[in-house]
């Protein structure tokens, strides 16, 4: 297996008025293509700061960041990125939202619409491609900005907290798109999120932070084969892997509160 992202001995410290925080401290993780990797960890450990790092929004205090062997020093085509915030365009439609990475990399006009037209049914968004956001319920903008990343076919796609702001049912829906599109076509993802199933339904491995400083405090390989759908929740190995990782981080709440 080759391996997409190496992270090496990063430490982030950040400078502000009221002092210096440690955010991240001597992480080290080596990421496989195509593979599927989950962070959790409480409030404030560095998970975002983490991915940023890798996504080149952000830069390390010491360590180094590479991707396909090739030092990370910015931000670049081959890692796209994903937030809660679904950070669409306003002015432009759901096609064009999902094309512009495309034109950006100077993508003919014919492509370009073929590409948008597979992902915008992808997500279930046929019918609505000429749409502005606003006219988008928040699903539905969550499913644009995913088509996006997922069109633009970067190497490596970082998606932090992509769900965050759904609701329970829109999300697990969601949940399964990803499932089922990362089944059909799997590219490597490193996805920050909050919810322990979701972590462990879609990964291959599942790292829990620990908070102040965010260190790398358990990385769990979840064997739920590569079918998984919805129902793999109910499973008692899946249970048995929410049980660890729950324990894992009650823990380390508790030591912050
Ligand atoms: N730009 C910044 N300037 C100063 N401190 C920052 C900055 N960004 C993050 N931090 C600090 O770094 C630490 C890690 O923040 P980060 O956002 O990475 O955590 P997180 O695990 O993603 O949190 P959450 O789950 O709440 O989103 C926190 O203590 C935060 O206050």
């Amino acid at each position: 297996m080759t391996e997409s992202i190496v992270v090496t001995n990063v430490s982030k410290q950040f400078h502000t008025k009221s002092g210096d925080v440690q955010a991240l401290k001597n992480i080290n993780l080596a990421v496989q293509d195509k593979e599927f990797v989950s962070i959790l960890g409480t409030s404030g450990c560095g998970k975002s700061t983490l991915l940023r790092i890798i996504g080149g929004l952000e830069t390390s205090t010491s360590g180094k960041i590479e991707c396909h062997n090739r030092i990370v020093d910015g931000p670049g085509v081959d890692r796209g990125m994903v937030f809660q915030q679904y950070s669409l365009f306003p002015w432009m439609t759901v096609s064009q939202n999902i094309e512009f990475g495309l034109k950006q990399k100077n993508i003919d006009k014919d492509t370009r619409k073929k590409i948008a037209k597979k992902y915008v049914r992808l997500v279930g968004l046929k019918g609505f491609e000429d749409l502005y956001p606003k006219n988008l319920s928040g699903g539905m903008k969550q499913r644009v900005a995913l088509a996006r990343g997922l069109a633009n076919n970067p190497e490596v796609l970082l998606l932090d907290e992509p769900f965050g702001a759904l609701d329970m049912q829109t999300r697990e829906v969601m949940q399964e798109l990803l499932l089922n599109i990362w089944q059909d076509s799997p590219k490597t993802i490193m996805m920050v999120t909050h919810d322990i199933e979701e972590a462990i339904l879609l990964a291959n491995r599942v790292v829990i932070m620990s908070s102040h400083p965010g260190e790398i405090k358990e990385v769990i390989e979840i064997k739920l084969g590569s079918k998984r759908t919805f129902e793999t929740r109910l499973t008692e190995e899946f249970l048995r892997y929410k049980k660890i990782a729950s324990e894992i981080i009650r823990s380390e709440s508790a030591k912050i509160m």
